[in-house]
């Protein structure tokens, strides 16, 4: 039996899935690594805990399903994106810990660089805005504050990159240094409109072009791993970002059809078409993925806390002990009982853009439980993302059904929740792990092992959670949400 293997490297854990080449599951194994949080707002990963927590996983999951290297046809990769990392071109070693796509140093830097109208610009040629989110800012960054960093990028010595090339120099042993235009999106400094390295923008932010790697399409030919490192040399046919991984693995192949992923943070897209679009109000035009050099592009609305929020009740409040409990806390309460959990705890994405909010919890009366805030907690990022499906529709693009994934929608409650909230009716796939599944079928189309009509044909529904809150009432309670939001915005600079 041919398999693909998928390598889905997230933000709190490296996982490693095997599936057919129809994309049905045959084994998985999953790493978790530390999160390292040096100042408050700060986010860092090791690189070396990245690269070997996801060979383990990819390993494990060979031994799982009693399979040799053979049996894999080809690898796919897809990463937490933006997440920006610098190593030693010679010998690999990184040169600093990972600044990860949550992490907010480089606010002041944003605020600089709007302050100097150049926003518009890098809106028009990135579709993205300037926000601590995106790599730029934490490349210039690592180039202001690692010592000699500046010198040796400008001589070819120290190399930049996403998670996504990273893994690559490691499989390969350095043969290749590339990226994808999905992961080269994120940045700041790709052009959205000519698909490459924008001169200008990277002279704004004064990167040397001597650190950037070679772009190539999602489904290309990323060399193969070395022999000794899973047992033969596996071809690498698909890297895509995972957010775009999973919109592909919703088989999202036509224009207007989207999904929302609940990982750390949620994010919807929505496939937008072959022509590059313009980011409207608090919304991001990006790469969805690009065939055969041919690209499409996706409007995305990010929201920076979704299962983490439930992850702070377990790991922060001790209120759970694991985050599957947080479900059956939250349905002791027939509502939230009025208590509101703003999550900004890294600022606010889309629509918001203020990486100086910070979280609130508000309505708390004598009556309040520790159930009503697990409650307000789901409908926190239930709001989140009637936020953005607000902002889509504002834009022109109404969702009449969305299409779900990633760790929190295994919580039927929170589907129910987030069902209520959009009042468009919720569909969740057999398989959840969407994203490994859209980095298998991407590597498949690579290897030549599939085509679109099977990507499309790996979509299978499992439950749909149809809205049964009444309008009025699920406007209502929006606006409870915007009036609370409007407390936590601008927070942490008026701390100074
Ligand atoms: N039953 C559940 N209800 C709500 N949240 C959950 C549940 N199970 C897992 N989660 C949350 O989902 C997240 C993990 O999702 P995952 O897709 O693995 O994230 P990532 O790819 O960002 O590492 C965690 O933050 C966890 O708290
Ligand atoms: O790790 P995830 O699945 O929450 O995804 C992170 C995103 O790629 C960040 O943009």
């Amino acid at each position: 039996m041919k398999c693909l293997l998928a390598l889905d490297q997230g933000t709190t854990s490296s996982r490693a899935f095997l599936f057919t080449l129809r994309g049905e599951p045959v084994a998985l194994a999953q790493r978790p690594f530390r999160q390292l949080y040096p100042r408050p707002g700060w986010v860092e990963h090791d690189p070396l805990e990245i690269w070997e927590s996801q060979l383990w996983a990819a390993r494990e999951a060979l031994k799982e399903a009693g399979v040799g290297p053979e049996a894999v046809a080809a690898i796919g990769i897809a990463n937490q994106r933006e997440t920006t990392l610098v190593w030693e071109r010679a010998t690999g070693r990184p040169l600093h810990n990972a600044i990860v796509w949550q992490d907010r140093r480089t606010a002041p830097l944003c605020q600089e660089l709007k302050e100097e109208g150049l926003e518009p610009l890098f809106r028009e040629r990135t579709g993205l805005l300037l926000d601590p989110y995106f790599s730029g800012t934490k490349l210039r960054w690592l180039l202001e504050n690692v010592p000699g960093l500046r010198e040796r990028a400008e001589r070819g010595e120290a190399l930049f990159g996403t998670v996504d090339t990273w893994l690559l120099y490691r499989l390969t042993g350095g043969r290749v240094y590339a990226t994808d235009p999905t992961n080269a999106s994120r940045t700041l400094f790709f052009n959205l409109h000519t698909l490459s390295w924008d001169e200008e923008l990277l002279n704004l932010l004064r990167i040397p072009g001597a650190m950037l790697p070679e772009v190539r399409p999602s489904d290309g030919d990323f060399g193969e791993t070395l022999s000794e490192l899973l047992g033969a040399p596996i071809p690498i046919r698909g890297v895509l970002g995972d957010q775009q991984a999973a919109l592909f693995g919703q088989g999202a192949l036509e224009v207007g059809q989207g999904k929302c992923t609940y990982g750390t943070g949620a994010f919807l897209l929505l496939n937008a078409g072959e022509a590059p679009v313009a980011s409207p109000g608090g919304l991001l035009a990006t790469v969805a993925w690009s065939l055969s050099g041919k690209p499409t592009y996706a409007l995305e609305g990010s929201v920076f806390m979704a299962g983490a929020v439930v992850g702070w009740l377990r790991d922060g409040l001790g209120l759970i002990r694991e985050s599957a409990e947080v479900e059956a806390l939250a349905r002791e309460v027939a509502d939230s009982g009025g208590v509101y959990l703003v999550p900004a705890f890294t600022g606010l994405g889309a629509p918001y853009w203020d990486p100086h909010a910070r979280g609130a919890i508000l309505g708390l009366t004598r009556g309040t439980t520790w159930a009503h805030l697990a409650r307000a907690a789901l409908e926190g990022v239930a709001f989140q993302v009637r936020d953005v499906a607000q902002a889509m529709e504002a834009a022109g693009v109404a969702l009449k059904e969305l299409r779900v994934d990633g760790g929190m929608v295994r919580n039927d409650l929170f589907l129910q929740i987030q069902a209520d909230l959009l009042g468009v009716p919720v569909l969740r796939p057999e398989v959840t792990e969407t994203t490994a599944l859209g980095a298998a079928l991407m590597a498949g189309v690579g290897a030549g092992a599939l085509d679109l009509e099977g990507v499309k044909g790996a979509w299978i529904l499992e439950a749909s959670f149809p809205p049964r809150m009444s309008l009025e009432r699920r406007q209502a309670l929006h606006q409870g949400w915007r009036r609370a939001v409007e407390r936590t915005l601008g927070w942490a600079r008026e701390e100074g």
